[in-house]
């Protein structure tokens, strides 16, 4: 794993540097292979670069887009990670229907939900049984508990190694996410981590030892590049070298 940290003066340098390196991480995967996987975050922190996304001129019609995580609500619900996304970029911009890939929220059973998305991802990747895709690039946020994605602290979804897809749970609101081995078998993971208020867990996720249990960051530790952008709120106390 090649890590790199850095800590930018604010969070609109935060926003201008994640942009930075999605656009050339785009460029770099369809030059590689024709074309680019990505899994969006959701949340707030985000939403900016997404915006600024939509400015950008790319080969849209080569670019694949999932979501790392989705609370279980419609996705014209004001929480829907989905509809953030789609408002701030993709529906602003000449993308093609067919290249994104929600997490579906519409089943009773949240687990019914996580079970087809596994299969959608399945069948694009062409994987074989027990085999993980190999995205692009994964952004992912953190809360102020050190969650990512939709691994919530003390939740059986950190212990889940067998599947792509499970169901998270915030305080007994269901989710759908990455696995952490899916996320772990990224090329690239990007995290983007903005205010003081993340500041006590990211001292917990860079830590030399604490229980990853507590703060599930922890367990991000992909095959391929990790890349944490942090504003200068976030990472000032850090000893990142
Ligand atoms: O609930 C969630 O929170 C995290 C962090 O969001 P942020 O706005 O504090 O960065 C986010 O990455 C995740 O996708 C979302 O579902």
């Amino acid at each position: 794993m090649n890590k790199i940290v850095e800590v930018l003066p604010d969070k609109d340098a935060l926003i201008q540097r994640s942009l930075a390196i999605v656009v050339d991480k785009i460029q770099a995967a369809i030059a590689a292979r024709g074309r680019c996987t990505i899994a969006l975050a959701g949340g707030s922190t985000p939403k900016p670069l997404y915006e600024q996304l939509a400015t950008q001129n790319l080969a849209w019609e080569k670019l694949h887009i999932f979501w790392g995580d989705e609370r279980y609500v419609p996705s014209d619900h004001p929480d829907s990670n989905e509809g953030m996304a789609r408002h701030a970029w993709l529906d602003q911009v000449a993308f093609p229907l067919t290249n994104v890939h929600p997490m579906t929220t519409a089943n009773a059973e949240p687990a019914v939900s996580a079970s087809q998305h596994e299969m959608e991802l399945q069948q694009f990747f062409q994987l074989q049984p027990g085999a993980y895709p190999r995205f692009d690039l994964i952004l992912l946020g953190i809360g102020d508990d050190g969650h990512t994605a939709s691994l919530f602290p003390h939740t059986d979804a950190l212990q889940v190694r067998d599947r792509l897809i499970t169901v998270g749970n915030k305080d007994g609101q269901p989710r759908i996410t990455f696995t952490v081995p899916l996320i772990n078998h990224a090329r690239t993971v990007l995290f983007m981590v903005a205010g003081a208020s993340k500041r006590p867990a990211l001292a917990q996720i860079f830590a030399p030892v604490a229980d990853a249990a507590i703060y599930p960051a922890r367990l991000i530790q992909p095959e391929g590049e990790l890349v944490w952008l942090l504003d200068q709120p976030a990472g000032q106390e850090l000893n990142v070298n």
